[in-house]
């Protein structure tokens, strides 16, 4: 099991992650995306995914029209955790495509 970071170790890794804050009332990594259109949103959502399946660890979101909002939790740890900026990675990667 991973634990969850504190917030000062978390802040200090926001850096890495462009796009991302602290949602502190969801215990949560948020970024929100604008898309081209609905397909654009879901494709990006699809490949989404595909990698959160992989890596066993799932996104929250929410999409409307071409906004994504996404929440990078570990519900195990009850916090952010390296896993979720993991993801963040992955998902900050996908949009440089
Ligand atoms: C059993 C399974 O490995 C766990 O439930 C995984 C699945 N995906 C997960 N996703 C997220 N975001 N947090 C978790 O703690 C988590 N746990």
């Amino acid at each position: 099991m991973v634990a969850a970071l504190g917030e000062a170790q978390v802040r200090e890794r926001l850096g890495e992650v462009p796009g991302w804050a602290v949602d502190g009332a969801r215990g949560a990594l948020h970024r929100q995306l604008r898309l081209k259109d609905f397909p654009s949103a879901f494709a990006l959502m699809t490949r989404i995914a595909l990698a959160a399946e992989k890596a066993d660890h799932h996104p929250e979101w929410s999409n409307v029209y071409n906004r994504l909002d996404i929440w990078l939790t570990t519900h195990d740890a009850g916090g952010i955790t390296e896993r979720d900026f993991a993801l963040a990675h992955v998902i900050n990667a996908m949009l440089e495509d």
